[in-house]
């Protein structure tokens, strides 16, 4: 069915409280671009046939799957949008069969208001995204807006994605950037698991980078490095004069995400209390700044990951199911580096020549047997600890080759800090090896240091020097995950940032 004329007057009650706005037109090209809009509700299809008219779409309408079917067959569409329940079956056939037949037309489904499993089931199906009755315009505008967008982005180069690229090319890491591609495609909540340094944000990244959110902010967050007191004003933001110390209005890190993407990083870490207003905010698309009086819609797309098992975690209760379920409609797995040792050519080689050209000096190579030590390491710090090997490799290779004595690699079992500055003071370790097993030849090992030599910068590098031993002692413990590291240390997660830039690791 084709629609020509414009109904008058609007079916208001579709339309949302929230005011909706005049929509630009979307074209871009001298041909219009065409919508298949497919509801059996007759209101709500003059509502979109109005709406995305205004944004100078053409449209064509269908009340049931069969007439969707047969506007299919005979015209191409650049979105479609679908109710879920239709006379003769479910706008989940539709997904399905477009995602399959047509996967560059993007389709979005409408679901009842408050409906998550059918918002959830249509995400895991392959749909763009979900809007629900009624229908808010602006919302809706917004999702257009998008989806129109993905076939007429060019595909971002690997100089503008901001963390560089994902290399490797082992059957996993191949498989990962299908899935990310895929994913990148769709608004669907995305939870990425993995060990700490695997590559967990670089993929979040990667999906944000390459989904129709790219122009947006991509807005990252250790959950676990917020203060719980401070969690509310974090997220949501605040009013002044809310609480003590609130001298102004502060965006939350929603209203900084709005049009982008949120990534919630460990985000296991999160108290239960904040957990349900985080799935209020998922599922409403709306927060409330703390002190203020109404909701304010926000449009983010929420990534998150995590290194523990977080399935576990709400078997343990811990972590709420809901939540899980509504952050986790696509789950993503990242292995660990000593899992795809093939990959360690290709990252070296990659992960050099970005520290080079950083460095604005010649990419150096990497020896035969320099790789073959790193084969046989199982990374327990997996590429985030390969980098820091390189780094430090870069700088204390003679030449442009990189032998396997400039790696450094840690040997042997690894004691605790406190045994590492115990041997520190006792000396006990084997020579030209640290404390903790490994030594950047770069920094002085603390043994060969006095705190009464002459110099007189003698004292504060002798401390600086056990402290950056700890340090990197503690972050090997803790595969590099910051927070853990700081609760190792005993210090805050900022202090440990600050000592981090101060002493120049990582
Ligand atoms: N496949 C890859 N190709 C290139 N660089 C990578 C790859 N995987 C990880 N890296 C790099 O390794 C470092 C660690 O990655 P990232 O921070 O994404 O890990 P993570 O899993 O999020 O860590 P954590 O759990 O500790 O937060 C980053 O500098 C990232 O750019």
């Amino acid at each position: 069915m084709r629609v020509t004329a414009l109904p008058t007057p609007l079916p208001t009650a579709w339309i949302a409280a929230k005011q909706p706005q005049r929509g630009s037109p979307v074209t871009t090209t001298s041909e219009q671009r065409s919508v298949l809009i497919v509801d059996d509700e007759h209101d709500i299809r003059e509502l979109l046939v109005l709406t995305l008219g205004r944004m100078g779409l053409r449209t064509d309408t269908a009340p049931t799957l069969t007439a969707a079917r047969e506007l299919l067959g005979s015209g191409s569409y650049e979105l479609c949008l679908t109710d879920m329940r239709l006379p003769d079956g479910s706008g989940l056939e539709l997904v399905a069969e477009i995602t399959t037949r047509f996967p560059r037309t993007p389709v979005a489904v409408i679901t009842a208001y408050g409906n998550v499993e059918a918002a959830v089931e249509a995400l895991k199906a392959g749909a763009f995204d979900f809007v629900s009755k009624p229908v808010d315009i602006h919302m809706l505008r917004g999702l257009v807006r998008q989806a129109l967008d993905l076939n007429t982005r060019p595909a971002p180069s690997a100089s503008e994605e901001p963390a560089g690229r994902l290399f490797g090319e082992s059957d996993a890491m191949v498989d990962l950037r299908r899935t990310v591609a895929k994913v990148a495609r769709s608004q669907a909540p995305v939870h990425i698991s993995g060990e700490s340094g695997t590559g967990k944000e670089l993929v979040a990244r990667t999906i944000h980078g390459q989904s129709a959110r790219a122009a947006g902010p991509f807005v990252p967050v250790n959950c676990g490095a917020i203060p719980n007191e401070l969690m509310e004003s974090e997220f949501f933001g605040h009013r002044k004069g809310s609480f003590t110390g609130a001298h102004a209005d502060k965006p939350g890190l929603f209203q900084t995400a709005d049009g982008g993407t949120l990534f919630l990083d460990e985000v296991a870490e999160l108290p239960l209390s904040m957990q349900v207003k985080l799935l209020r905010a998922i599922q409403e698309k709306t927060i409330r700044p703390v002190g203020a009086s109404i909701e304010v819609p926000v449009d983010v797309r929420i990534l998150s990951a995590t290194h523990k098992d977080l399935a576990q975690l709400v078997d343990l209760g811990s972590f709420r199911h809901d939540l899980y379920y509504r952050i986790n409609v696509i789950g993503l797995h990242v292995p660990p580096l000593r899992e795809r040792t093939g990959d360690l050519k290709l990252l070296s080689t990659g992960i050099l020549q970005r520290l080079a050209q950083a460095m604005r000096r010649p990419t150096p190579v990497l020896a035969p047997a320099a790789l073959a030590a790193l084969e046989e390491y199982p990374f327990p710090g997996n590429v985030r600890e390969l980098e820091n090997i390189l780094e430090r490799a870069l700088a204390l290779a003679e030449g442009d080759l990189i032998q396997p004595d400039d790696l450094h690699l840690p040997r042997g079992q690894r004691p605790g800090v406190h045994l590492a500055l115990g041997a520190a003071n006792r000396g006990d370790t084997a020579p030209g090896q640290s404390p903790g097993g490994m030594q950047a030849a770069s920094t002085p090992d603390p043994r060969t240091l006095s705190p009464y030599d002459t110099a007189s910068t003698a004292l504060p590098s002798y401390i600086e020097e056990i402290e950056r031993a700890a340090i990197q002692q503690a972050l090997q413990e803790n595969r590099y995950n910051k927070t853990k590291t700081a609760a190792a240390l005993g210090i805050t997660f900022r202090a440990l940032r600050y000592k981090l830039k101060k002493l120049g690791i990582d």
